[in-house]
């Protein structure tokens, strides 16, 4: 590559769960060329980092997996982001692309912003915004307000849009991208995927590629080389915060439990199965221990639905440390979660 030439960049975006590290993990697994991972997630337990770290490819050495747990990535361009890039771009080996994965809860605009900042403007480029959409949610419609309320709310404020901010955070990521994944095509009826592209034509006023995935297998070429220099394009990509300036995620909350070694991976499952059902649950993840078992076990749930898989050894010497980030609707009852997880 031309030395002067800027390092191509893609920022996957997509809400909690819909597939984003599983994509990104698939990427590693299948670059052709020297990738890095820029890796953000909201709850600061950084459980994406590890996953991916523990994929266990050759070709991807665990320093190529960079993790900012501190808070968002669309709200700590400045302090966080910024000086990560630099110092991926100033290794002896410079990785020839970067793929910076977003919390679910992230707005991508700021960050696209953001490479104009003059530090990195001459440096690195945004090759492409890639949405990672969770079918199945969407056609459930987790992110669609209900209409007569946002009716009701417009009698009331002509000034707001939605009433829903998962709608907004969805519609936000959406408006942003180049390439759209219609991820967990596997729970999807053809029903439903009429609706969800239907649902997607709505929000966008640009054609963008669509693509349908199962666990984000797309090959990889179509993924890196957009060449959609994004950053030179931020009009064609409105977002509802646009005229707010920052967002901050106060319509969301998260906390950590640490969990006991549990007896079986199902005697967990069913206890995250009832919170989410009696609880504003959106994501749960986290590595737990199961009695006589020398692996952790990765457990995540995206609402109900949980999969868990044992996914490396406890680290030698370090205490079984088991943990799950939960992250729900503003005021969700920390307690009553806790209490069924713990009980
Ligand atoms: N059935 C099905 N499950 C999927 C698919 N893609 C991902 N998943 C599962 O969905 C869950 C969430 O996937 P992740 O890749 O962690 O999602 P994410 O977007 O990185 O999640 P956050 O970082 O928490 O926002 C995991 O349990 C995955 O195994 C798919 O295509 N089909």
């Amino acid at each position: 590559m031309n030395s002067l030439a800027k390092v191509p960049c893609t920022i996957v975006t997509g809400f909690l769960g819909a597939g984003k590290t599983t994509l990104v993990r698939h990427v590693l697994e299948n670059a052709d060329r020297r990738l890095a991972v820029i890796v953000n997630e909201f709850g600061d337990v950084g459980i994406d980092g590890e996953i991916l770290k523990g994929c266990g490819v050759e070709s991807c050495p665990e320093d190529a997996i960079v993790e900012l747990a501190n808070g968002c990535l669309c709200c700590t361009v400045a302090d966080d982001f910024v000086p990560a890039l630099k110092g991926l771009l100033d290794r002896p080996n410079p990785p020839e692309h970067i793929v910076i994965e977003t919390s679910g809860l992230a707005l991508p605009k700021p960050l696209v912003k953001a490479f104009n900042w003059p530090e990195i403007a001459s440096r690195v480029t945004v090759d492409g915004v890639v949405a990672v959409v969770d079918g199945a949610a969407v056609a459930a419609g987790r992110f669609a307000d209900d209409p007569e309320a946002v009716a009701r709310q417009r009698a009331e404020d002509s000034s707001l849009d939605h009433d829903n901010p998962l709608e907004e955070v969805f519609e936000d990521q959406i408006l942003c991208a180049d390439l759209i994944l219609l991820n967990k095509a596997d729970l999807m009826t053809d029903a439903d995927r009429k609706s969800v592209v239907n649902e997607i034509g709505k929000v966008l006023p640009r054609a963008v590629a669509l693509v349908e995935t199962r666990h984000g297998q797309v090959p990889v070429k179509v993924l890196l080389g957009l060449g959609a220099a994004a950053e030179a394009d931020l009009a064609a990509r409105p977002s509802h915060h646009d005229l707010e300036g920052e967002h901050d995620h106060e319509d969301f909350d998260t906390f950590i439990v640490d969990l006991p070694a549990y007896a079986s991976p199902q005697a967990l499952i069913d206890r995250m199965v009832k919170a989410a059902e009696e609880h504003d649950v959106l994501r749960m993840k986290g590595f737990v221990e199961i009695a006589g078992k020398p692996m952790r076990l990765l457990v995540q749930g995206v609402g109900t639905r949980i999969q868990h898989q044992f996914d490396r050894r406890w680290p030698d010497g370090a205490p079984r440390r088991g943990r799950l980030v939960v992250i729900g609707q503003k005021g969700f009852d920390q307690t009553g979660i806790r209490a069924i997880l713990l009980g």
